[in-house]
Formats: C-alpha cells, structure tokens, sequence
C-alpha cells in the first residue's frame, strides 16, 4: 500500500527530521535523487540541453542543487530566475560554481532547443495557478521538445486535492521527495504529474500515519486467493443481483458475469431479468420473484438498469433493510440520492458508486477537491462512497480513502459500471477486508482489466467480463513478481 501524505504531513515530518540534520542535507538528498532521475531519462549528461525554471522558495533550492549536479557532469545548464533577488543563494552559487548559466525570466532560456525542462518554479509552498511570467514559460516548455520534469510537484496544482486553479505545469514526469502527494495522483493534478517517481529523503518515521492511499497489485491478491481444499460454492461468497428490467437485460447480464468471473462461487439473481441471465449465465440461480424469494445471500449489489419506479423502490428498499453489504449503484443512486435516508447509517456496510454527476443528485457537485468530496458525503450518510473516474476515489465515513492507480480512459463505455458493482459484490460477499478496502479494490481489479481487454484495441463492456479471470491471474502474478510492475 502506498501513503499519499498531505503537504502539511510531509512539512511536520520534514520539521523533525531538520533539526537533527545538517543544514541543507535534506535539501542535497532531494536534489541528489531528482538529478538521477534526470540522468536516466536523458540517458547521458554530457552536452545535454537542460533549462530549470527557478522560484524564490525551495522548490527552486531544489532545481539549483539537481541543476548543478548535472551541470558538473557536462551538462549545459541554464537557469531562469523567476524572481533573481529571492533565489536560493547557496543553490544558485553551486550551479555557477558547476558553470550553470544564470538569466532572469526575460533572458535567453534556451527552452526551445532544450533537452529537459525542470519545474522548480514551486512545490508545496504553493498557492493558486501560476502567475505570470511562471505561467508563460510552462506553456512554453510544454509546447517545446524537451522531457519535462516537475520538481516535487508540477507548479500550479495543489498538492493536496490536485486542483488546478488557472494555469499549471505540465510535466510527463515528477519526481517527489518524502512521500507521495494526493495531488500527483488524483484530479486534474494526476494530469500535470505524469509519471510519478518517489525520492526517500529519510522522512519515513517521522510521518503520520497517512489516511489516503493506493494499493498495489500485492494488496489487491490478497483479496484474490484461489479457493482452497476446503472451500465450496457457499464459502466463496454468494453475490445477489437485483439489476436490468425485461426490456434491458443487459446490465443484469453484465453485473451478474461480471461477479461470477471474479470469484467463481454463487450468483443469485433476483429481478425480471431473468430471462437474459438465464441465458447469458446458466451458472446464475436465477428467481423471477423479488429478493426475498432468491435464498441466502451474503451481499447484494442493487441498481444498474432497474427504473426508478415503485416497483424499483420497493426492491431496493428491501434489500438495505438486510443487514448484508449492499453495492448501491446506477438507478439505486438515484433513488438514494431522492431518499438518503434509505442508506443512511445502516449497520452493515453500504457502498455508493457514483459519476460526477450522480455524485451531484445528492446535493454538491464533486469540485476540484475529489478526494475531499467523497469523504463529506461518506461522513454524512455513514456509507463508503467509491467516486468514478480517471482515478476513481473510494472514501469511508471514517475519512479512509484510496485513489486507484490502474484507471484508464477506454473505460469510458457503456456498461463498464455494472461490471464494476458486479465485482465488488464479489469482493463484498466474503465480508473479510472493510468495505472501503474491497471497493478500492474492486476498482484497481477493474482497471487491470480494463488495461487487459483495452490491449489490441478499443473495449466493449462485455469483453471486461471475459478478461476478468485473466486480470485476476495478471494482479496475482504481479504480486509474486513474476509479471509485469507492481501496479503503483
Ligand atoms: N523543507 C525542507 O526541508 C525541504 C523542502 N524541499 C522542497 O521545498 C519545497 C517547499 O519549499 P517552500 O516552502 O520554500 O515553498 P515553495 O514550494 O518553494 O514555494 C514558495 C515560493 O513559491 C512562490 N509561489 C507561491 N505560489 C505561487 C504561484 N501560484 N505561482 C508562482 N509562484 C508562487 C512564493 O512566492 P511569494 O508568494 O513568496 O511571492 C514563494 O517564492 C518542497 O516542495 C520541496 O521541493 C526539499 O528540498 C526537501 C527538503
Ligand atoms: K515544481
């Protein structure tokens, strides 16, 4: 699992760790990693072209000192002080002292012909969009040919919420210092970051205890063990569906393979759907009745494609009367969204799948702050909130929240939800990991097979179904280290 700390964590733990090192040692530690990165990516320093675009803070420090470091290994290095009276002295006489160039923003900045473009206008000490000239030459070095690199955190973005206010950096790669920040990963900021890179400063012991998170391949197979000698049809979790109507069979025909598929146990489906699923999914134990008539369950997933009508209401109010986990997703969220009180507080776990706009239905759009977002309408109707999009947001009412890792656009397609609820009633019915655990999972599981069946070409929902055995078989590989990266 991988601590994404906020800028004021990152800033105590730094408080500590400063006064019991010298003097610009954590300052040399991140410069050091942040010039390896550079190394890497230009793949020789010699003669190579590199521009750093400089602020008055220690971001700036930064940029200097890695600056330098590149400089003293034939690197030609030009430096463009935003505001040349407040950069910091001892960085700015290691670049010259490496024979670095010095201009101020209106000098020649060689952005144009460069190799790589650093991004030290400023980090965690930022505030709002950039201002300009800052925001002039970040267009600039988007515009131009050079690998561009952001500096702890790409200027302009919040390195908390990863908002974008006006204008920010855009860099294909941020190499961070102490721990990674919500903002690099989520919202537009997940946008400006591009490939995260991570750089120990030697903050470790001395964060708190973060309360967001991404998992990895390794968390996710942990929830993804193959059945064991002992296990049956009945211990592997059974999953029930009210979902699809006798006009539109398809989301029950999803939802209920997309469950099977994940953890091949039981699949009961309860609804007047029956007909397709029985079709579809002769695996499925099928009632044409209501949920009360499907026999023993042990989570439901309730919504896609059931109307919103009485009939619809009656339905998913008895399923939440149940004290199973309940997935409440699509018509559901509607419904919930008229009625909160339907959800609210129900002892046994209560997960809410919304997109931004039916995030909105239940009374504030998402904003800028996602993260923030779905923790205030976790809170407030005592649910996990798991929040749609390129990174998907699962937030407790504890305020525990996790941003996936594996999202990607060819998700973007008809009937990719109902998938989603399915595995997570898969994943709910076993009732072993908290449900925010199982959501967020649920949601890296669904990303993996999205990059999977996304491969050789656009996806269609369906296709998600029948990759869902192979992603569960790539994310158990990767966590063995036999396949692929380890999914951060
Ligand atoms: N602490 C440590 O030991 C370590 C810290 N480290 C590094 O320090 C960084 C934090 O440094 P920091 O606190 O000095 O703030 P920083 O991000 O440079 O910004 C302040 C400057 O930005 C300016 N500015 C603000 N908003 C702006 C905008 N929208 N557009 C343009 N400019 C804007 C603001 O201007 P002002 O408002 O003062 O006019 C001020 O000049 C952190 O991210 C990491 O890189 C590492 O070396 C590890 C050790
Ligand atoms: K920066």
């Amino acid at each position: 699992m991988i601590g994404l700390s906020t800028a004021a964590e990152v800033r105590a733990a730094e408080d500590v760790l400063l006064a019991r090192t010298r003097e610009g040692v954590l300052m040399q530690r991140a410069a050091t990693g942040l010039a390896a990165v550079c190394l890497r990516l230009l793949g020789r320093a010699h003669g190579a072209r590199v521009t750093a675009l400089v602020g008055a803070g220690n971001n700036g420090g930064d940029a200097l000192f890695a600056g330098a470091r590149l400089a003293a290994r034939g690197a030609r290095v030009t430096a463009v002080l935003l505001d040349p009276d407040r950069a910091h002295p001892a960085g700015l006489a290691a670049l010259r002292r490496a024979g670095g160039r010095v201009t101020g923003p209106e000098g020649p900045d060689g952005l144009d012909r460069a190799d790589l473009v650093l991004d030290g206008v400023v980090g965690t000490g930022g505030r709002g969009g950039l201002r300009p000239p800052a925001a002039h030459l970040a267009a600039r070095a988007a515009a131009g040919p050079g690998v561009t690199v952001a500096v702890d955190v790409p200027s302009g973005v919040d390195a908390d919420t990863g908002a974008v206010d006006g204008e920010a950096f855009a860099a294909l790669h941020t190499v961070t210092f102490g721990a990674v920040k919500p903002g690099l990963v989520v919202g537009d900021g997940r946008g400006c970051a591009g490939t995260v890179h991570l750089v120990d400063i030697g903050l470790g012991p001395h964060l708190a205890a973060p309360r967001a998170h991404q998992l990895t391949d390794a968390d996710v197979a942990a929830h993804l063990q193959p059945p064991e000698p002992g296990d049956d049809k009945y211990s592997r979790g059974v999953v029930g569906v009210v979902a699809g109507s006798a006009v539109y069979p398809g989301a029950a025909v999803l939802c209920t393979g997309a469950a099977l598929r994940t953890r091949p146990g039981l699949v009961r489906y309860a609804g007047t759907a029956g007909d397709g699923v029985r079709a579809a999914w002769p695996e499925a134990i099928v009632t044409d009745g209501r949920p009360s008539d499907a026999g023993r369950v042990q989570a439901w997933v309730a919504g896609p494609g059931m109307g919103t009508d009485d009939d619809a209401r009656a339905t998913l109010a008895e399923v939440l009367a149940t004290d199973l986990p309940v997935v409440v997703d699509a018509d559901a969220l509607t419904m919930a969204a008229r009625e909160p009180d339907l959800v609210r507080d129900r002892r046994a776990p209560t997960v809410l799948t919304p997109h931004d706009r039916e995030f909105a239905r239940f009374g504030v759009p998402v904003g800028a702050d996602r993260i923030g977002a779905a923790r205030r309408l976790a809170a407030e109707l005592g649910a996990v909130v798991l929040l749609k999009g390129d990174a998907t947001v699962v937030a407790g009412p504890d305020g525990t929240a996790f941003v996936n890792a594996t999202g990607t656009a060819e998700l973007a397609t008809a009937g990719t939800g109902d998938v989603l609820a399915g595995i997570l009633g898969a994943l709910l019915a076993t009732g072993t990991p908290p449900a925010e655990t199982a959501a967020a999972a649920a949601a890296h599981l669904h990303g993996r097979t999205g990059q999977l069946a996304s491969a050789r070409g656009p996806l269609v929902a369906s296709d998600l179904v029948r990759h869902l055995p192979g992603a569960v078989g790539l994310v158990r590989g990767s966590a063995t280290g036999s396949l692929r990266d380890s999914g951060a």
